[in-house]
C-alpha cells in the first residue's frame, strides 16, 4: 500500500517571469536574478520551457540559467520542450539547447507553438520510435529524460519500455476538477496514483506539473512516489499576493 509523497523537490518555473520582462524592451524584471534569489531561498531547482516563439524564456535565459544553477550545488536545472520543434529564429531547437548546456534533466512535451500552454501528454501508442531515438540521445548526453504524460497506465508502461528515466504527470485536469470540485475529482486523483505506482513498479521515477498551486497540492500530495513537482504559473501569482519571499517558503512547506 503506497503512501502520500513527501520531500518532493520543487522546481520553479520561471516562464512566467520572462513574459512579464518580454511585455517591455530591456531586462525588467530579470530573469536570472529572480532565479538566484529561488535558490537562495531553498529552491530545489530551475525549470524553463522556451519556445521556439520566443514568448517567455528564450535561448540567452537558458544559457545564464545553466551557469546559475551552477553555482548552487545540489540544485536541478530542467529544460522543457518538443525536441521535434524545429529551430526558428534564435531558437536553435530543444536538442541543440541541452547539448549546449547540459541540464540536469530534460522533460520532453508534445506541445506545438499554437497551444496557449502546454495541454496533454505523450501519446506512445503513436509516437514510440521517434521519441525513444530522443530519450536514447539524452542517455548519451548524461542527461535524465522525463516525459510529459497523461495518467495512463499503459503510457507509463511504454515510457519505462522506451527507457525514460522518469514520467511528468500532466496535472492540468486535477487543477481544473479540484477548482470546479468536479464529481470526478476522486476518480482522476486515482489515476493519478495508479500511474505513479506503475511507474515505480516499473523502476521510473515520477514527476508533476501544471498548475499546482498552494491549494491544489495538499490533496495532490496523496500520489505516492513524486520526486519533484514543477510550479510556474501559480507561484508567480502567489509571488505578486505574498511577496516571493513568503510564496517560496509556503510552496516549500509543502512540498516537505
Ligand atoms: C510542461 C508544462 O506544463 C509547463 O512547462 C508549462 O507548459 C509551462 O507553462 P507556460 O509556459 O504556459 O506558463
Ligand atoms: N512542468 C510544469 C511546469 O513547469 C509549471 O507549470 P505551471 O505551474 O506554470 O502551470
Amino acid at each position: 500500500m503506497s503512501t502520500a509523497s513527501s520531500s518532493i523537490a520543487l522546481s520553479v518555473n520561471l516562464n512566467k517571469i520572462a513574459l512579464i520582462r518580454n511585455s517591455r524592451e530591456g531586462n525588467y524584471p530579470n530573469v536570472v536574478a529572480f532565479g538566484q534569489k529561488c535558490l537562495e531561498a531553498g529552491a530545489q531547482g530551475l525549470t524553463v520551457h522556451p519556445r521556439p516563439d520566443g514568448r517567455h524564456i528564450r535561448p540567452h535565459d537558458v544559457y545564464a540559467l545553466r551557469k546559475l544553477v551552477s553555482d548552487f550545488p545540489g540544485t536541478e536545472f530542467n529544460i522543457e520542450g518538443n525536441p521535434f520543434a524545429p529551430p526558428k529564429g534564435d531558437y536553435p531547437g530543444l536538442m541543440a539547447l541541452v547539448k549546449e548546456t547540459h541540464p540536469h534533466q530534460c522533460t520532453l512535451v508534445p506541445d506545438s507553438d499554437s497551444q496557449l500552454t502546454s495541454d496533454h501528454g505523450f501519446d506512445l501508442t503513436v509516437n514510440r520510435q521517434t521519441v525513444e531515438v530522443i530519450v536514447q540521445q539524452l542517455r548519451e548526453l548524461g542527461v535524465r529524460s522525463s516525459l510529459f504524460m497523461d495518467p495512463i497506465v499503459e503510457q507509463v508502461e511504454l515510457s519505462a519500455a522506451i527507457g525514460a528515466d522518469r514520467i511528468e504527470l500532466y496535472t492540468g485536469p486535477f487543477a481544473e476538477a479540484f477548482q470546479c470540485n468536479d464529481n470526478n475529482l476522486k476518480v482522476l486523483l486515482d489515476d493519478y496514483i495508479r500511474a505513479a505506482e506503475t511507474a515505480k513498479a516499473l523502476n521510473i521515477g515520477v514527476n508533476a506539473g501544471h498548475d499546482l498551486n498552494l491549494d491544489n497540492m495538499p490533496l495532490f500530495k496523496q500520489v505516492p512516489y513524486l520526486a519533484e513537482v514543477s510550479i510556474g504559473h501559480a507561484f508567480t501569482v502567489d509571488s505578486l499576493l505574498m511577496g516571493m519571499d513568503a510564496a517560496l517558503k509556503a510552496y516549500l512547506e509543502i512540498c516537505a
